[in-house]
């Protein structure tokens, strides 16, 4: 049985302040019965770690240590409290130009450290307007999960890229579609057992108006939220709204 997962993703923002809308959150106490985690900025992990709800990096370097100027290791992320990092994410892949074997690294250095990592896969606009959407997720599972994944090391992340920050969605129909696909794809892949036990999440757009909506599509075991995981109003009522989810 798969437990719901309402993962958030700051992207580049947060100063010291915002940690008061994680404290939102922790005094909210929400849902025991689903996880929640907040990936931020790697200068406010360890602070918000302190803080008491689970946290996450949004990237890390393949390596450990070593001259690598500026980029952080899956160990410091552990070490200042994170339980998970993001890898794979659009931007990462767009603006820094990380390959399927980048993100393959990356979420080995993930496991090494002892992060579970939140893989993130998704098709651009036009590769979806081509019909492209299930190739191009395939390729990008092949390249990018590495052998070894399970359902506690690896959350898979599916997030088209053209419903990011646009207030755009696939239809319900898509969606379930989609993680219909994935979850026959990790069953394949890693055998019935593991591939039922990895979880599945929605990226893109999610709100407290569209959630309930999205958490009722079989296969979705939760979501990955950007805008509306920075304020603690329009997050908690995800995490109920996940909760409430047949
Ligand atoms: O990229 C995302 C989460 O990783 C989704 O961002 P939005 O929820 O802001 O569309």
């Amino acid at each position: 049985m798969r437990r719901k997962f309402a993962a958030g993703n700051w992207k580049m923002n947060g100063l010291a302040a915002d940690l008061a809308e994680l404290e939102k959150m922790v005094a909210a106490k929400p849902a025991p019965s689903v996880d929640t985690a907040i990936c931020g900025p790697a200068t406010l992990v360890h602070r918000m770690a302190a803080l008491g709800w689970p946290v996450g990096g949004e990237d890390c370097h393949a390596v450990a240590s070593g001259a690598h100027t500026g980029d952080i290791s899956a160990e410091m992320l552990a070490d200042a409290g994170a339980s998970y990092v993001i890898t794979g994410h659009s931007e990462r892949r767009a603006d820094h130009g990380e390959t399927d074997a980048d993100v393959n690294a990356k979420t080995r250095a993930a496991w090494r450290a002892g992060l579970t990592a939140i893989l993130c896969i998704g098709e651009t606009e036009a590769e979806y307007r081509a019909g492209d959407t299930l190739d191009v997720l395939h390729r990008q599972m092949a390249g990018s999960m590495p052998e070894g994944c399970t359902g506690e090391n690896t959350v898979l992340a599916y997030e088209p890229v053209w419903a990011i920050g646009t207030g755009l969605t696939p239809t319900r129909d898509e969606i379930g579609a989609v993680h219909n696909a994935l979850r026959d794809a990790l069953i394949e892949r890693f055998g019935t057992e593991t591939g039922l036990a990895i979880r599945i999440l929605y990226g893109g757009s999610v709100k407290a108006a569209n959630a309930a909506e999205i958490f009722g599509v079989a296969d979705v075991d939760g979501a990955l939220v950007g805008g509306a995981s920075l304020k603690a109003d329009d997050f908690l009522p995800i995490v109920a709204a996940l909760e409430a989810a047949d």
